[in-house]
């Protein structure tokens, strides 16, 4: 059984909007629009969308946190709501933006705490712990208030207090938000190794795409509401057609560019005194062969498909096909 099962999940927000001077209408804001997702154990799972997409109610409604308005969720076979006691124990959410440490406490104190709250036995406890003082480097800190903690520190001790209870499934939105490089490495770094022992299942949301590049095989984009694509990253490539580029400079520009069988010519930069080919069905060696007759050939490099190229194209087509089809005005609703 899927440890996540969604089926046309929706939920719908209804919201007050301005309409004249005085006058306020009632609108429906469709935030989550049918989603069908199954997700296994172990799965590492990248969930991502532009803003506004959907992303974080969908979360929501698989933590407990939101009533779907329609549609059916289970994970790790309970409902959410229903069930959200004994969901919290075998789930953990780290949301970036959001504590679960106490302020006031240091971080073994909150820690401590958590161990009595989830009811872990001391020895369980202990190995967490001592895995993730090893492996987030939480010792230089643990005695020092939450309060006090940078964020990145806070959110090495986050993970750390989402992981204590050894759920089953971690949820975590915007990670890596707002922290320097030396610690998003560590927080990825950590996270990699979490998803390599296979135990844990991790939905991800993030905006930056080297989260999900360096962790995610799998990657669910939406938009709208909706899912536009599920699938692993090369799929995302191929389908949208991200090609391998071979770039060519020249001591000096050429009349004619050479025309090389299987790689196109995607732009002339520099004045000419850069060739950019893209790999259709030919290889690097028979290209760069190709450009090997060019006399004023200097260097030649081979540029990898760019994910946020590719996922900014993605994003830019949705924008294109469907504009605002997830407002509808509502008579007499009730806020909620
Ligand atoms: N409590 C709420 N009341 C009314 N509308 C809401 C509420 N929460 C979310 N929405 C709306 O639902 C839609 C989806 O929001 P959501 O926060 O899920 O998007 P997101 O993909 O997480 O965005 P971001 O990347 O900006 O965090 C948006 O139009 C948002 O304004």
């Amino acid at each position: 059984m899927s440890v996540i099962e969604t089926k046309a999940l929706r939920k719908e927000f209804t919201v007050r909007v301005r309409a004249g001077r005085l006058r306020r209408e009632k609108r429906l804001v469709t935030a989550v629009d049918g989603i069908d997702l199954r997700i296994e154990r172990g799965e590492l799972l990248g969930y991502i969308g532009p803003n506004g997409a959907g992303k974080s109610t969908t979360l929501k409604m698989l933590t407990g946190v939101l009533t779907p308005s329609a549609g059916e969720v289970r994970v790790c076979g309970l409902r959410p709501v229903a069930q959200r006691t004994r969901l919290a124990l075998r789930v953990g959410v780290v949301f970036g933006q959001r504590s679960q440490l106490w302020w006031d406490l240091p971080l073994r104190d909150s820690f401590d705490l958590l161990r009595h709250i989830y009811r872990v036995p001391p020895g369980a406890h202990a190995a967490r712990l001592r895995r993730c003082r090893q492996l987030l480097d939480l010792d230089a800190f643990l005695d020092v208030p939450v309060r006090q903690l940078s964020l990145g520190q806070r959110m090495r001790g986050e993970l750390a207090a989402a992981l204590l209870h050894g759920p089953e499934v971690l949820f975590l939105d915007e990670p890596t938000i707002g922290l320097d490089v030396v610690s998003r490495q560590a927080v990825r770094g950590f996270l990699a190794e979490l998803g390599r022992t296979g135990d844990t299942t991790l939905v991800l949301t993030t905006h930056d795409l080297a989260d999900i590049e360096r962790l995610c095989r799998r990657l669910v984009v939406i938009d709208h509401g909706r899912v536009v694509h599920d699938g692993s990253i090369s799929a995302l490539h191929e389908r949208y057609g991200s090609r391998r580029l071979v770039v060519a400079d020249l001591d000096a520009p050429v009349p004619e560019p050479p025309v090389l069988s299987g790689a196109s010519l995607h732009r002339v930069e520099n004045d000419g005194h850069r060739l950019v080919f893209a790999l259709e069905s030919a290889r690097v060696a028979e290209v760069v062969a190709g450009l090997a007759g060019l006399g004023a050939l200097r260097d030649v490099s081979v540029v990898e498909p760019d994910i946020e190229d590719v996922v900014a194209r993605l994003y830019r087509r949705e924008r294109q096909g469907c504009s605002i089809t997830s407002t509808a005005k509502v008579p007499g609703a009730s806020a909620s």
